[in-house]
């Protein structure tokens, strides 16, 4: 097998009838026509289809290492600059078909295993580690083309510095309850899991952080595995009509708290167990930073540039160029969107090959991409708000438009530019991206996915190399 199509996927997905539950209610019949997912389940399939695009196969794919078939770009381990090339046009050209509002297109995923494969001399040696599960592991998803989530946080129950879990017979966050001849036996929950329920697999990995040897594991486990629940939240699908919901009937991705009861990990899917100190360094020490931020942010790119996009209709069709705050807004866009493009070029310019030969890029550059985009993302609401402004709330549904209030709506809602219809759909969008409820967890996403923004700031400060600087201004003091 090498890529899929997108019917292969969605059929993948319908067959592995899973655990999910929604609103309450267990899913019955197949998860590709449940409202929460039938749209971004369409949205992931096309992905799927485009690798299939022959003007696209050189962008899209490689030839797999193993069969020498096609195989998705988002596996290949870069080996040279040019690689990274490949895959940042690669990561670029899924994002443009979604705008970059699909924050867990497949590449993240297929990144996040390249990005583990790639450290697994890391394990090497180690007690109850497995670097050759997680190697094949991560041949098997490249050759079958397989869709994953992934969990790493705790619950979020109390953040105290030391806090220590003493709930032993029902666990709260998962851990590791029982070994057999078959494998682990985790118990607990996660959270959160975007896609869950939508993915082949479910990759678990420890985030850092375990005071308790029992938490901290890495594994991966079919997404349907016995005793294996996804909890959703409300769905954000405003509904099916694609001027009414642009967005949301598109890529709302669902996020899913995963419950872990009595689930049996087979030993061929543990990467690695009770284990502290591997369990809150590995991660870290792996190339998983590098790579999978280099996917981000050449994906946030492109949401960039469909926000720039955004914010300029709405200038253009109520004309409101002339003015000097607006252009200032729209100026603070740019600046984020070209910071951002410079910033990925040094990274790639800037990358080293590492003690196994992959080529990383620049990981303090991209540490300082991912502190920028959260916050850049959201001023960009607070912009397209500010720009919007009564227009944001004038936003007649498509139902409206064929009722006998056309006339009026026609009349009273044409802009300068642009005919009534066109300048609500204009506005729908707008709204749906920067006030719905899909449009406000967008920016909660693009805060919090790649961890705490706190957190991540303290990491750059202290993984920073200050001290050629104090130096120099010693120096210039006299005070050496
Ligand atoms: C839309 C969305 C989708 C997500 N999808 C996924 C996913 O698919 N997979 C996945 O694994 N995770 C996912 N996450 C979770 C994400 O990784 C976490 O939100 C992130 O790591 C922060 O952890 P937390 O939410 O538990 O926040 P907490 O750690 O509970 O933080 C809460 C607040 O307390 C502060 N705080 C807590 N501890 C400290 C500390 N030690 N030092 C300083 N400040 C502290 C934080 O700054 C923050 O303000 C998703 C999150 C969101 C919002």
């Amino acid at each position: 097998m090498s890529i899929i199509t997108g019917s292969e996927y969605i059929d993948r997905i319908d067959r592995l009838q899973m655990d999910i539950w929604v609103d309450g209610h267990p899913i019955e019949g197949k998860v590709s026509e449940h409202p929460a997912f039938k749209g971004v389940m369409r949205s992931q399939a096309a992905l799927y289809d485009l690798q299939h695009d022959k003007s696209l196969q050189a962008i899209m794919t490689y030839s797999s290492p193993s069969t020498s078939e096609h195989v998705g770009m988002s596996y290949l381990q870069p080996k040279t600059k040019e690689d990274l090339v490949k895959r940042r046009k690669m990561v670029q050209q899924w994002a443009m078909s979604t705008n970059g509002m699909m924050g867990r297109s497949p590449d993240y995923m297929n990144t996040v295993m390249m990005a583990l494969a790639s450290s697994i001399d890391l394990l090497k040696g180690k007690e109850n580690c497995f670097p050759e599960h997680l190697l094949s592991f991560y041949e098997y998803a490249r050759e079958n083309d397989i869709s994953m989530t992934h969990t790493f946080v705790n619950p979020q129950v109390n953040r105290e510095q030391f806090y220590f879990e003493d709930e032993d017979d029902e666990p709260i966050a998962t851990k590791v309850i029982d070994k057999t001849d078959e494998g682990i036996l985790v118990k607990g929950a996660r959270l959160l899991a975007t896609q869950g329920g939508i993915t082949d697999e479910i990759v678990v990995f420890s985030a850092g952080g375990i005071q308790d040897k029992a938490n901290g594991f890495a594994f991966s486990i079919p997404s349907n595995t016995k005793g294996l629940k996804f909890i959703c939240r409300e769905s954000f699908v405003g509904g099916d009509s694609t001027f009414n919901y642009p967005l949301s009937s598109r890529y709302e991705e669902m996020d899913t708290i995963v419950v872990f009861d009595n689930v049996l990990v087979p030993w061929e899917r543990v990467f690695y167990y009770n284990n502290i100190q591997v369990s809150n360094t590995f991660m870290d020490a792996s190339s998983f930073l590098p790579f999978t931020l280099h996917q981000a942010v050449s994906r946030q790119i492109v949401k960039t540039e469909f926000v720039l996009g955004v914010a300029q209709s709405i200038i253009d069709t109520i004309n409101i160029s002339d003015y000097q705050h607006v252009q200032e807004k729209v100026s603070e866009i740019i600046v984020a969107l070209e910071t951002m493009k410079a910033l990925i070029i040094k990274a790639e310019v800037e990358a080293e090959l590492d003690e196994w030969g992959f080529m990383r890029p620049n990981q303090k550059t991209l540490q300082v991409a991912c502190n920028v985009f959260p916050r850049a993302y959201a001023r960009f609401g607070e912009i397209i708000q500010q720009l919007g402004a009564s227009g944001l709330m004038s936003i007649p549904t498509e139902q409206a438009f064929r009722s006998s209030l056309r006339k009026d709506l026609d009349q009273y809602l044409q802009s300068k530019a642009d005919d009534a219809e066109s300048r609500v759909k204009i506005f729908r969008l707008a709204w749906e991206m920067t006030m719905s409820a899909f449009g406000t967890r967008e920016t909660q996403y693009e805060r919090f996915f790649f961890g705490d923004p706190i957190r991540l700031s303290s990491g750059l400060y202290f993984s920073y190399d200050k001290e050629a600087y104090v130096k120099r201004v010693k120096t210039f003091l006299g005070m050496d």
